[in-house]
């Protein structure tokens, strides 16, 4: 479970002397239980990855408290965050960060390697899961030589494979065509059903947002409209 509450954050932005204040964000609060899909959306420079950030421990909000499975994170150190991620979250990003030397195998087993994992489980873990989203074929292939569906695949499969109870995800289908978007999505509504992960998915496709048990939007700092999920 996700709980968040009087999240504030702001940016000073600008030359200096000519510093300009801006709140992204205000005062958010929000619970996410366990197996939600939840999507965020809002305009353009709303504050949608800024709230991911804070939520992963990428960023230190201003103030304000994230409990997460009961721990507040929003006090941590670097490598606090760090540890807690690894074990907490898997990422899914627009532009999949696959690393473009490493096979898919490879690319999918390395959250596991940073865990400490011995090689023998790791082989397993990654060969199961490729056969979950149908990558096998191609373990041996390199990024580039990859469909944007595939290497979205990927991407997924990285992120699933330390089964962390928490996948952010931020536009993570913006550059796929309709039909491989559609795919993913439905990867995506497939593990979310057989694994109970919470998904919290930034977009501003109505698609993408369609899959989402709830929606947030983000106006001005502040989640508007369309919420039972206030606390
Ligand atoms: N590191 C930073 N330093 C200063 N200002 C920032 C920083 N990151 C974001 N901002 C500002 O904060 C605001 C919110 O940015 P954010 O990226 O969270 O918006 P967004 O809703 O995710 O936008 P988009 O949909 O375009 O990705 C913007 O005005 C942006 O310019």
């Amino acid at each position: 479970m996700i709980t968040v509450q009087s999240l504030q954050h702001t940016f000073t932005i600008g030359k200096k002397g000519q510093e300009k204040k801006v709140e992204v964000l205000k005062d958010i609060n929000f619970r996410i239980e366990q197996g939600e899909v939840v999507a965020i959306v809002g305009k353009s420079g709303s504050g949608k990855s800024t709230l991911l950030q804070t939520i992963a421990g990428f960023m230190k909000p201003d103030s304000g408290s994230i409990i997460i499975n009961n721990t507040e994170i929003a006090g941590f150190t670097e490598k606090q965050s760090t540890a807690f991620r690894l074990d907490h979250f898997g990422f899914i990003f627009q532009n999949f960060q696959l690393l473009p030397s490493q096979t898919v195998f490879e690319n999918v087993e390395l959250p596991l390697k940073l865990k400490g994992i011995s090689p023998a489980i790791r082989k397993k873990k990654v060969s199961e899961m490729l056969t979950k989203v149908e990558l096998t074929a191609v373990e041996d292939h390199y990024p580039n030589e990859l469909s944007g569906g595939q290497q979205q695949r990927v991407s997924i499969a990285r992120a699933m494979i330390t089964n962390p109870p928490i996948i952010l995800a931020d536009e993570s289908t913006g550059s796929l065509d309709s039909q491989t978007e559609k795919e993913i999505l439905s990867l995506i509504q497939q593990l979310n059903e057989q694994d109970n992960i919470t998904f919290i998915i930034i977009t501003h496709d109505e698609e993408v947002a369609s899959i989402a048990d709830r929606k947030f939007r983000m106006a001005d700092g502040v989640l508007v409209g369309g919420m039972a999920h206030v606390i």
